[in-house]
């Protein structure tokens, strides 16, 4: 969205009409939920501010409410400047337009969250999407109408206790004793406790919203270009049910969870360090709340089929704060039922990664990947991996290899630095006389570069990762062997890879599908970037 003008619009909006026209007339490929895993995943899509429509934004997600489908379309431009749109969709639980309202999305998700906690169990709802997409708007909603529901129309003598705190990377500040920092830990049992935390007992509707709005006084919010006050920290409200009636019962848990918004990359162009670091911080949390939700489905999805093999599936809830507070929802071997609710305004899966990264035409992601996770996916042997591919039409099978070897790039990255080796030439491993070289002197393969760029609409495409000299690519004998890897002189030419801003905020991913040559002359300066296995890409070293 981030170079849209009447022109641009005009073309987005044709595009879109094409799109449902076609999917009126042929069997769309729509992406399928996870079995039923105890998990509702539903959309909510926000009207477009006044700003928005006044800067010619128009909506990318189209909800289809009858059938749960969102339709997502997304402005991209191809290498050689052509504008073009991807479009894909994707079925979800329930899917609410523009127009709905809070209390009706409240009647289908969290209404039965309640009396579920109310009984002993454990219910769940997050908010998750990006910064100004309307999660704070929406849970503020769901609160109100979640307390009125328990003070009003529940029956059993029961008390009530709350709990508000914010989580920012790995620390958990009490939102209700001054952002005192409170503890997350296992107890005995296996189940995951809040150290330190006040927990007040609220008797009323009215006390439990003073508390929670109160609390939110206290978040820690900064604006981004979307949000004036955008909230950068996951704030968590836990209410805790005592069954005084039957006192064998276990008390029953209702979490509700505002996620920190993801931002968009074009977003934080302007960002300092520590904006950058918080930046880097709420996608790692949010990665791992990803896989965990991903290992989830697959664990259902296996334990239906194949439950020796659902043993083997590995949630990894440990990593992060946030998944350790909502270790209930995660941990397969718990004995606590739990029913969790996500409200979603952007449905990210690796078939979003698919989607942006698989080259031009992009891979269908559903047929590629119809439930399989990255690692599996990598685990397909490479006929089966490419015949799939190839059902996409326009893409070849050098396309489909080069994706392939992409995918498993990524995956032997990933591993080598969970090892703990270090990525590629990370800053501090570096030899400290190569660095006081002017950067043409000491051209490698790996090495980022910043191109020389005048024109603003190619800049997204201005940065590269060097690979090899051009002549590597020559026949052999064609050329005298030059100095160095790249020989020298101004003529010195390299074959790079495109290192493109990924749909994650302030993350990049290098294409190496997407390559070009280019000369020193053309080339500003070396920047360095560090790989985060966790998100699997790349950042800026700040
Ligand atoms: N369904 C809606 N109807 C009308 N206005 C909405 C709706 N959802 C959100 N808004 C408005 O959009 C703006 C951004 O919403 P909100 O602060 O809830 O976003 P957010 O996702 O929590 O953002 P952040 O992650 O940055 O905190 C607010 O002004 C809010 O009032």
């Amino acid at each position: 969205m981030d170079f849209f003008s009447p022109q641009t619009q005009k073309f987005f909006l044709g595009q879109v009409a094409a799109f449902d026209k076609a999917k009126q007339k042929t069997k769309q490929a729509v992406e399928q939920p996870a079995p039923n895993s105890g998990t509702a995943i539903c959309a909510r899509i926000r009207p477009l501010s006044e700003e928005e429509r006044n800067n010619h934004h128009v909506p990318a997600l189209y909800a289809r409410t009858e059938s749960g489908i969102a339709d997502i379309h997304e402005l991209s431009q191809k290498v050689n400047g052509r504008l073009a749109v991807n479009s894909s969709s994707f079925q979800l639980d329930r899917i609410y337009g523009p127009q709905s309202r809070s209390d009706e999305i409240y009647k289908d998700l969290v209404a039965p969250l309640v009396p579920w906690a109310w009984a002993g169990g454990i219910s769940t709802l997050f908010a998750y999407g990006q910064t100004g997409s309307g999660k704070t708007f929406t849970i503020d909603h769901l609160e109100r109408m979640a307390a009125e529901h328990l003070f009003g129309e529940m029956d059993g003598n029961r008390e009530v206790y709350a709990a508000v705190f914010e989580l920012e990377g790995n620390i958990a500040s009490d939102l209700l004793n001054d952002r005192r920092t409170i503890s997350v830990m296992e107890d005995s049992f296996g189940e995951s406790q809040l150290v330190g935390a006040l927990e007040p007992q609220v008797k009323s509707a009215e006390e439990l919203l003073d508390l929670i709005d109160r609390s939110m006084k206290f978040r820690k919010t900064a604006p981004t270009l979307k949000n004036d006050s955008s909230s950068r920290t996951h704030a968590v409200c836990r209410i805790r049910i005592v069954n005084k009636d039957v006192s064998e019962t276990a008390d029953g848990l209702l979490f509700l969870v505002d996620l920190a918004g993801s931002e968009a990359a074009a977003d934080i162009k302007h960002h300092a360090q520590d904006r950058m670091k918080e930046t880097k911080e709420i996608n790692k949390s949010l990665s791992i709340l990803k896989d965990c939700i991903r290992g989830r489905s697959t664990w259902y999805a296996q334990q239906n089929q194949d439950p020796a093999r659902a043993k083997q599936v590995y949630i990894p809830y440990r990593n992060s704060t946030l998944t350790k507070v909502l270790k209930h929802v995660f941990d397969m071997n718990g004995n606590r039922h739990c029913e969790t609710a996500v409200v979603s305004c952007t449905p990210a899966a690796l078939k979003a990664w698919i989607d942006t990264s698989s080259g031009d035409p992009p891979i269908n992601s559903s047929i590629l990947a119809p439930t399989e996770s990255g690692i599996q996916l990598c685990r397909l042997p490479i006929g089966e991996f490419v015949s799939r591919c190839l059902k996409t039409p326009g893409v070849s099978e050098q396309h489909a290899r080069a994706f392939y070897y992409k995918l498993w790039g990524l995956h032997i990255d990933s591993g080598k630095a969970s090892s703990g080796k270090p990525q590629g030439d990370a800053p501090e491993t570096r030899e400290p006389e190569a660095r006081s070289l002017p950067f043409h002197e000491r051209i490698r393969a790996g090495m980022f570069i910043q191109m020389k760029c005048t024109d603003p609409d190619k800049e997204h495409m201005s940065k590269v990762m060097i690979m090899a000299p051009e002549r590597a690519f020559d026949r052999p004998g064609s050329g005298e062997p030059e100095e160095g890897i790249g020989g020298s002189g101004n003529s010195r030419r390299y074959v790079c890879a495109l290192v493109l801003h990924s749909p994650m905020a302030g993350a990049y991913e290098v294409d190496v599908t997407r390559q070009v040559v280019i000369g020193i002359d053309e080339m500003e300066k070396e920047f360095l970037m560090e790989y985060e296995p966790v998100t699997r890409c790349y950042y800026m070293t700040i």
